[in-house]
């Protein structure tokens, strides 16, 4: 595939004028993503020949986006900002100048939309040339990077690059849907965004001991802010999109039930839960080898509606930590009990952060974090089943397709929801094209036995 960039914007926010910068602090939840970034990447099908066409990407779909864009930064001025570490200073903290931008890359493509914005076995390395990288020397990285592409009478794709010391990926998904909120309604003017979108700034509203930050901070170790490069991906690494429709997420429920010997009662049995042990177990089989390798499994919870005071959903920052099933090996999930062992140990964390306060969750992964044997196996989700993303519309309809760009380098499985949003959920993950097959075949036939 052939992929050319044409041009870049650089979008100011549309707000009052302001001669200081604005300077935001970053939070306990902030600090634990200090160096990594959120990439995302939304398919959108252009049905009619007018609307596909160079002519009315570059007349009418361009300049909408870029004025809308200017808009909704104007809700999101963080966004717009750079995350900066003051020699002085304890903690990062994000910074607004009055000419900060952001950057939007236009570019064209000569792929076939139908292939690259499908689920099928595809190359991982086309997905990932859909979205920007920060610059890698960078030592105070902007907060976001903006991708739009053409296929020519074909489709688009807008492709999302968050720096995540900003914000979590609830963040970035309410920011794109009042991106296409503003786009859709073809204001001009500065407009007010639906009370489900309105972005709440304040970061004082995070409510946990002051000590909790200190711990972040001493895991991150060096005091860089620079953003490791995703790096080359190889010819060989293949990214596949997979539904596990509601009548598989109750067959899965129905086959935990049954396989295990704990009572129903106990059990965790969310959507979640049973997706991400299918999932995990059908790749530790995969792979295969020594029982005795050790393997851990990790996710990230959203504290927004588990702190006191709760957090608005619209809080623009990150609310997420992770939270990690450390000291397993290879072996309990390689037998035939291995699914329901998994459901059982996934549903056993989900339900603990009922039971725990954030400051034991901090000590369980900091300790947690500690004894990782070096070679661990790491199993962990990017997305979630509750985003909503297949609901952005600029104008041009619902997108076909959503992707987590960034689980092709570290074997994560990315999680949303299914398109037509009747249930079950949509799961991705990419691996090297002898290991997609077995995959493949254990995934499906395992849904059907
Ligand atoms: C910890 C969890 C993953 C656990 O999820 P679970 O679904 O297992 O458990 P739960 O208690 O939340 O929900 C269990 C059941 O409650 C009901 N339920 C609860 N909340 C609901 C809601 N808001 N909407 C609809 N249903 C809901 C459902 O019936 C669900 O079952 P059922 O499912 O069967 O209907 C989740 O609570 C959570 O915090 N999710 C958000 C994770 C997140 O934001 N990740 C993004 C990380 S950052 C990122 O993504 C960036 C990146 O990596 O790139």
């Amino acid at each position: 595939m052939v992929l050319n960039v044409i041009k870049i914007s650089h979008i100011s926010p549309s707000t009052d004028s302001f001669s200081d910068p604005l300077v935001v602090p970053l939070t306990f939840f902030d600090l634990k993503w200090l160096k990594d970034s959120v990439q995302q990447v939304v398919f959108y099908k252009l049905t009619d020949s007018s609307s596909s066409s160079r002519d009315f990407f570059y007349s009418v779909i361009i300049p909408k986006l870029e004025t809308s864009l200017s808009l909704v930064l104007g809700h999101f001025l963080p966004l717009a900002g750079h995350v900066t570490w003051n020699p002085q200073d304890p903690k990062p903290c994000i910074v607004v100048s009055p000419h900060d931008t952001v950057s939007l890359t236009i570019s064209e493509s000569n792929a076939d939309f139908t292939n690259i914005s499908g689920k099928g076995i595809r190359l991982a390395k086309e997905t990932r040339s859909l979205v920007q990288e920060f610059p890698a020397s960078c030592d105070s990285p902007r907060v976001l990077s903006l991708q739009v592409t053409l296929f020519p009478n074909q489709g688009l794709s807008i492709g999302i690059t968050a720096n995540h010391a900003v914000m979590d990926g609830k963040t970035v998904v309410n920011f794109y849907k009042s991106w296409a909120y503003i786009c859709k309604s073809q204001t001009h003017g500065n407009i007010l965004l639906p009370d489900d979108l309105t972005p709440r700034l304040d970061r004082t509203i995070i409510n946990v001991p002051s000590c909790l930050e200190a711990k972040m901070l001493e895991l991150q170790g060096e005091r860089t802010l620079k953003i490791p490069q995703a790096g080359e991906i190889g010819h060989d690494i293949f990214r596949i999109t997979l539904e596990l429709t509601r009548e598989n997420v109750e067959k899965l429920k129905v086959r935990a039930k049954n396989e295990s010997t704990r009572a129903c009662a106990d059990l965790y049995l969310s959507t979640f839960v049973l997706a991400y042990a299918y999932m995990w177990t059908c790749l530790l089989k995969t792979r295969g080898g020594h029982g005795e390798r050790p393997v851990r499994l990790m996710y990230a919870a959203d504290f927004r509606n588990r702190l006191d005071p709760p957090v608005h959903e619209t809080y623009v920052g990150n609310c997420v930590f992770p939270i990690g099933c450390f000291g397993h090996e290879a072996k309990t999930f390689l037998g035939e009990d291995g699914f329901v062992k998994a459901v059982e140990i996934l549903g056993d964390s989900v339900k603990g952060l009922s039971l725990l306060g954030i400051e034991e969750l901090c000590e369980l992964y900091v300790e947690g974090k500690k004894r990782v044997k070096p070679g661990t196996q790491l199993g962990t989700i990017a997305g979630s089943n509750r985003f909503g993303l297949y609901g952005s519309d600029f104008g041009w309809g619902n997108p076909v397709n959503t992707e987590f760009v960034s689980i092709d380098r570290n074997e994560a499985f990315s999680m949303s929801e299914r398109r037509d949003r009747s249930g079950g959920v949509q799961v991705g993950l990419c691996l090297k094209k002898h290991e997609m097959d077995i995959f493949v075949s254990l995934f499906n036939d395992g849904l059907v036995n």
